[in-house]
């Protein structure tokens, strides 16, 4: 498992171990793994130019202390100052010793003469390193720091961010205004929030962390499945088990209009562990066309036959009964689609067995009644806030899928996979989604681990199938099979 810790948890872990160790070692131990990465990136450090945009906190002392290590291995090193007389001293003078520079001040020379200065030496670095600001970030980028962050993110230099990317919060990954485009983020510690939440994460490159000893205790604020958890968490029948013990899940969903959803939503449902697929609704020539082995019946939810799971929605148009018969249900629920604005909130308030909820940001703006945009910018917010108001698990669709269980708040990890596509983004795509998680929620996974687990095996399902290319749904639920046994295999 990835986990991430909220800036309060980290501060509270650094004070513990700052008090055990001798003055400094910490931030040694930070810019010895900072500058390890710097050479792996450039290869040849000898006879390299780095620059150093740096930054008036710690984050800046770290750039400073790497960028004196870098220095002392032969590559041309220059400081770029944010605020000369508030730079960490101790950093500073490490690099001078080491024989680096530091490049036309802004207090000193005027602020067109710095940023000519900084524009040059950026254009014509290798390297460039971001410590502006790391987890003492407080808002937008200052306009002292943002034009620094246009130059880095254009430059043809790689660009590695201290900690994280100057720009981006921490503690949500959203970004307003300019911020680092970094090709590498080496963190320290712990991944933060940001690095794992777009946009952040689409800022941060790929990340590396540093292990500087500091022990983390308690709940991680965001945590992101690897192949081995998937791996455990999969369905696996055993020699007792016939299709009823396995599970079965019904799919209400499809209409005379959009018969195709029911057929991707029952595709996905196939494939995701559950013993037998049951489908309910208007498209039942559709979907036994396609596969015979469906039980299907046209006599709506409540009067179907036992399931250990429903999904209602994806195609359903304007048939409320469905949804409210499925609510009524006391197994667990997927809501997607239209069926997310059919469902009546007090209906699923008043639900005991689980509920997930699965809106692409555009559907979650129309529950939260905001603009896209909105979600889009404040994706773990607008996740949190969403299983609030409706007790229950919410999966937020996007190129980072964000879990949340129906506490809403922030004491309970917030799930985050990354393994999708932007092919992904597909007609259909997200009824596979929503019958591949239903049949995992059929099979017995909490509604946080059928939803993490279905988003993990569908991004990459996305990415076997796409392989560089534009895919179909239906090339995705066929790759499903593939993505389970890379995972199952490791
Ligand atoms: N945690 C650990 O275990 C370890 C942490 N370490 C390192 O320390 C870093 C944290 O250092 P930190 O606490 O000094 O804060 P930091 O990120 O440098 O920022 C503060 C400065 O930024 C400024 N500033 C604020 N907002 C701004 C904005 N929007 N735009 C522009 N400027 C802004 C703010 O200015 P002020 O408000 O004071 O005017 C203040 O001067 C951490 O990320 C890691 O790199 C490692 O060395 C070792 C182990
Ligand atoms: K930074």
């Amino acid at each position: 498992m990835r986990t991430a810790y909220s800036v309060e948890t980290v501060r509270t872990a650094e004070r513990e171990l700052m008090a055990r160790l001798p003055d400094g070692a910490l931030m040694q131990r930070a810019a010895a793994g900072l500058a390890a990465a710097c050479a792996d990136l450039v290869g040849r450090v000898y006879g390299s130019r780095v620059v150093l945009l740096v930054g008036s906190g710690d984050n800046g002392g770290d750039a400073l202390y790497a960028g004196a290590r870098l220095a002392r291995r032969g590559a041309g090193v220059t400081a770029v100052l944010l605020a000369p007389e508030r730079t960490h001293a101790g950093g500073l003078a490490a690099l001078r010793r080491a024989g680096g520079g530091v490049a036309p001040s802004r207090q000193a020379d005027g602020i067109p003469a710095f940023l000519r200065a900084a524009a040059d030496l950026i254009d014509r670095a290798d390297l460039v390193l971001d410590g502006i600001v790391g987890i003492g970030a407080k808002g937008p980028l200052r306009p002292d720091a943002a034009p620094l962050a246009a130059l880095a993110s254009r430059a043809r230099a790689a660009v590695v961010a201290v900690d994280l990317p100057s720009g981006v919060d921490p503690d949500t990954g959203e970004v307003d205004g300019e911020a680092i485009r970094a090709d590498l983020t080496v963190t320290f510690g712990t991944h933060k929030p940001g690095l794992l939440v777009d946009p952040g994460r689409e800022y941060a490159g790929s990340v590396r962390l540093v292990d500087i000893g500091l022990s983390l205790p308690g709940e991680a604020a965001v945590e992101a499945l690897q192949h081995a958890d998937v791996a455990r968490l999969l369905p696996v029948p055993g020699a007792e088990s016939d299709k009823y013990r396995r599970g079965v899940v019904g799919i209400a969903a499809g209409s005379a209009r959009y018969p195709g959803a029911a057929v991707l939503a029952v595709s996905g449902a196939l494939r995701g562990g559950a013993g037998a697929v049951r489908y309910v609704g208007p498209a039942a020539d559709a979907v036994i066309a396609r596969f015979p082995e469906t039980l299907v019946s046209d006599r709506g939810p409540r009067k179907a036959g036992r399931v250990q799971a429903w999904v209602v929605g994806p195609g359903a148009g304007d048939d409320a009964s469905a949804v409210a018969e499925v609510l009524a249900a006391d197994v667990p629920v997927l809501i997607d689609a239209d069926g997310l604005r059919l469902a009546d909130v007090d209906a699923v308030r008043g639900r005991d067995a689980p509920t997930l909820m699965t809106p692409h940001a555009g559907e979650a703006a129309a529950l939260l009644g905001v603009a896209r945009e909105e979600v889009e910018r404040a994706r773990l917010d607008s996740v949190r806030e969403l299983a609030g108001r409706y007790g229950a698990t919410v999966l937020l669709k996007g190129s980072t899928t964000l879990v949340a269980g129906p506490g809403g708040g922030a004491a309970a990890a917030v799930r985050v996979n990354a393994t999708g596509t932007s092919w992904l983004a597909t007609a259909g795509s997200g009824d596979v989604l929503s019958g591949l998680t239903g049949s995992l929620l059929a099979a017995g996974l909490s509604a946080v681990d059928a939803g993490s687990v279905g988003a993990y095996l569908h991004g990459l399902a996305g990415r076997l199938a796409a392989d560089g290319a534009p895919v179909g749904a239906h090339d995705v639920a066929a790759a499903l099979p593939l993505a389970w046994r890379d995972v199952v295999r490791g």
